[in-house]
């Protein structure tokens, strides 16, 4: 029940503001479909097969933007300065360290300059993408694309879940608005409209439309992932859109509290995406199983988020690192007891709901 997750999300807890840990913890209206992340995975089990397996597995997996890479990546997550003094930098070193392609967000208290720095310094091939929410102001947006390809990130992720912030009961019960003092949104920095030298606030808008994709879409050369689609008719018009990627995902739970968990709208959005691009998912992973249950449904890989902000709590880098080699080993031994030899052995046949018996 204990491993390493659970033990440094209990640190975690003990070390943080206790209003940042609900910040972080925390999710939108009664946390419905925050809980509902994890216990969809409760409820789907493995069936292995047997006499098959490969001493060697090959778990590596092709994504825009990033070489043979972890089937695993670090989802963009908010302020990590607040978790940790080291924030993204550790976090991006611990994420180049274990193989792992980070996501780093417009809401980091680093630069994006900065943190793909520190992933190269650990290794020059490790492959940082960009998390954006598409401004109002177009002219915004296209400093931040130029900022994240003059960086060196070799994708954008941008994030269509919030057309606005999600109602987070601790958040207002605690009175946590933005970051306090001292700590700033540094990609929204210098910006025009902005004041010089100083950070804009993160707009969102419930006027975006597709044609501010397509927008982007001709904005830019580099890779371009959508993530928060749920309804499989958006990833038809995503993947009509010219997206290179798409990411299921309810926002871990932070958006809207209706929604269903990420992984029960997978195999949808796999149906409908229908192998033209790569399908990836967050939301509710905490176990190498869990992984091979989402490849297993379909996904080429699975974002993970609040178990990177309590790694970096509890103990900086060395927790980031500790989380995703965790995940790793525990998602090769999964395969191992599949019966797989690589990620491919992993197909839908092999995923059951656990308690409805087999057909
Ligand atoms: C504290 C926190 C901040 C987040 N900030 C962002 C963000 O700025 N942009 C974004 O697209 N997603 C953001 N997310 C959502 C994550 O990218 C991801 O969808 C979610 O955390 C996955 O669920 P998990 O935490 O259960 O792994 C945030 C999540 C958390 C927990
Ligand atoms: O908290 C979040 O989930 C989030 O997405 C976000 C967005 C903008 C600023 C800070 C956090």
């Amino acid at each position: 029940m204990t491993g390493v997750l659970t033990a440094l999300h209990d640190r975690a807890r003990e070390v943080l503001d206790p209003v940042f840990y609900d910040y972080v913890a925390g999710g939108a209206g009664g946390e419905r479909a925050l809980a509902d992340n994890e216990r969809a995975f409760d409820r789907l089990a493995l069936l292995p097969r047997v006499l098959r397996g490969s001493a060697v597995r090959d778990t590596a997996v092709r994504l825009p933007g990033a070489p043979a890479t972890a089937p695993v990546l670090v989802a963009p997550t908010a302020f990590h300065r607040l978790a940790h003094p080291d924030g993204e930098l550790a976090t991006a070193r611990a994420a180049a360290a274990a193989g792992v392609v980070l996501v780093t967000g417009l809401a980091a208290t680093t630069a994006v300059a900065e943190v793909v720095r520190a992933a190269r310094a650990v290794d020059p091939d490790a492959a940082v993408w960009f998390q954006l929410y598409l401004q109002p102001d177009p002219e915004v947006t296209e400093c931040l694309v130029r900022r994240a390809e003059r960086a060196g990130c070799t994708a954008l992720v941008v994030t269509a879940d919030s057309p606005v912030f999600g109602r987070r009961e601790r958040d207002l019960r605690n009175g946590f608005t933005d970051l306090p003092p001292g700590y700033a949104a540094e990609n929204m920095r210098d910006l025009p409209g902005g004041p010089p030298g100083g950070t804009r606030p993160i707009a969102m808008s419930p006027e975006l439309s597709w044609d501010d994709l397509a927008r982007l879409r001709a904005m830019t050369a580099l890779p371009v992932l959508l993530k928060g689609v749920l309804h499989p008719a958006d990833a038809r018009l995503a993947v009509a859109g010219g997206v290179d990627g798409v990411v299921v995902s309810n926002h871990g739970g932070r958006q809207f509290d209706a929604v269903p968990a990420a992984v029960d709208a997978l195999p949808a959005v796999v149906e409908a995406v229908a192998g033209r691009v790569p399908v990836l998912l967050d939301g509710g992973v905490r176990r190498g199983a869990d992984v091979a249950i989402a490849l297993a449904l379909g996904a080429t890989a699975v974002g993970v988020g609040r178990p990177v902000l309590w790694g970096l709590a509890a103990e900086g880098e060395r927790g980031v690192r500790r989380v995703l080699d965790t995940l790793l080993d525990e998602y090769d031994h999964a395969l191992a007891l599949c019966g797989a030899r690589g990620n491919a052995d992993l197909t839908g046949d092999l995923v059951v709901r656990r308690g409805a018996g087999v057909r």
